[in-house]
């Protein structure tokens, strides 16, 4: 503590996470800034900095100039710009305060152990919050049979429609062939930062209302570097994936997306044993051979015990607007009726009824999207295929969390 400063009492932190210091106490301009404050969130974290023992210090000088000393969590963070400016931002809106001065600071090693302990909330270390039986999260994994198919497309699609619609989500690319869900969503050279060994997803942009719903951690942000091939086989991969779910604080989650390497792999029989509470979404284009793979890809899933709760068919059709007639005419590029196929075959294999949950058009705006980094749905949202995938998010929404993996605790009745 600064020499004259006292602990002020009020804030409310998080077990173990210091009070605020102040050298006036009696200035009721510190409590209402405290206040303010509580509404500022750490960005990656996406919990108030004054629960979190960031704001280490208010201080009113000269009567209307505050001092606000914060601690990030680690030197360097990425996100400090952006803490600056939401701390400077509330402050200026209390009645009295006419200048706002930030110092940052870092956390020291026993304040990120304390933050890093509150985080984990009594979750022993290694232990996946998703594949507990009261876990919240909806858990969805999306397979496909092959690569090119368009999983990782629909996944980061799915994920900003869900985010759009209020949901928190959170996007595990598992995909080690691939891992191109970053780049789909422009943070391709984004590394996760750590509290001691916990693992801070990246958030994605935040949408025009400031908000950051969607965050990601990816296989290739494991690597070194981003051009460095995976090699892994499957003892490494376990404990990659392992890592991924355990060691990164992901919050409250309402969905947690996998985007999975295409076929019926290593990282598939992973993800079965660790979460045996996912569902799966089969992704196929509507070609014969796509439907046929696809299919393994189901019946991987059900081997494994998830459950699968529906096909999208991803490039069903192209719809062209007729330069001579002024008509939309559709055409099927890649054949017909994959996506139905698959999902017959599957309810008729699997027993139970596995639906058709979208038809996704071949367009080419949502392949630029990807290439951008600017998916289809958050800037074109009135698109054929966007509108596609944003009814994908409602359906998913409106199911309610799946019974799978769950302990029903049932009884057997009493004659
Ligand atoms: N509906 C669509 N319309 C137009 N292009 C699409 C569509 N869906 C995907 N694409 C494009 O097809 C290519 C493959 O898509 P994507 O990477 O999503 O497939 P994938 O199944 O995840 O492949 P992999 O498993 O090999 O990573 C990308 O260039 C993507 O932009």
């Amino acid at each position: 503590m600064v020499p004259g400063a006292v602990r002020v009492g009020w804030a409310i932190t998080l077990a173990g996470m210091p009070d605020v210091e102040t050298t006036s106490p009696d200035n009721p301009l510190v409590s209402q800034i405290t206040k303010v404050l509580d509404g500022v969130n750490d960005p990656e974290i996406r919990r108030p900095i004054t629960d979190l023992g960031m704001v280490k210090r208010i201080d009113i000088v000269d009567g209307s100039r505050a001092e606000i000393e914060i601690l990030l969590t680690v030197a360097g963070c990425p996100m400090k710009d952006t803490l600056r400016r939401d701390v400077t931002a509330a402050a200026v809106t209390v009645p009295g305060i006419e200048s706002v001065d930030i110092t940052l600071g870092v956390m020291s090693d026993e304040q990120r152990t304390a933050l890093r302990d509150s985080l984990k909330g009594g979750q022993t270390d290694r232990e996946i919050p998703f594949a507990k039986p009261d876990s919240l999260t909806k858990v969805i994994a999306i397979a496909s049979g092959k690569g090119g198919v368009g999983k990782s497309s629909v996944t980061v699609n799915l994920a900003m429609a869900l985010a759009a619609q209020g949901q928190s989500v959170g996007v595990l690319d598992a995909d080690i062939y691939g891992h191109s869900v970053p780049a789909m969503l422009g943070i391709a050279d984004a590394r996760p930062t750590s509290v001691e060994d916990m693992i801070m997803p990246v958030p994605t942009a935040p949408d025009s209302d400031g908000r950051t719903n969607l965050k990601v951690m990816s296989i290739g942000m494991l690597k070194p570097r981003r051009d460095q091939v995976v090699a892994w086989r499957g003892p490494i991969l376990d404990r990659a994936l392992h890592q991924m779910l355990a060691d990164v604080y992901w919050g409250d989650l309402d969905f947690l997306l996998l985007d999975l390497p295409p076929g019926t792999g290593d990282v598939a029989i992973s993800v079965g044993q660790k979460l045996p509470n996912a569902e799966v979404i089969v992704v196929t284009t509507p070609q014969q051979a796509a439907a046929e793979v696809a299919e393994r890809a189901g019946t991987m899933a059900s081997m494994v015990n998830q459950r699968v709760i529906g096909v999208v068919e991803n490039m069903s059709f192209l719809q062209v607007s007729c330069p001579d007639c002024g008509k939309q005419h559709r055409y099927d590029v890649f054949g017909s009726g994959g996506g139905q196929e698959v999902a017959e075959t599957l309810s008729t294999q699997l027993g139970y009824d596995v639906d058709l949950l979208a038809q996704v058009p071949l367009d080419p705006q949502l392949r630029a999207g990807g290439d951008l980094g600017k998916p289809i749905v958050g800037t074109a949202p009135a698109e054929p295929s966007s509108e596609a995938l944003t009814g994908l998010a409602q359906k998913l929404i409106k199911r309610g969390r799946g019974l799978a993996g769950r302990q029903l605790n049932l009884q057997p009745a009493g004659r």
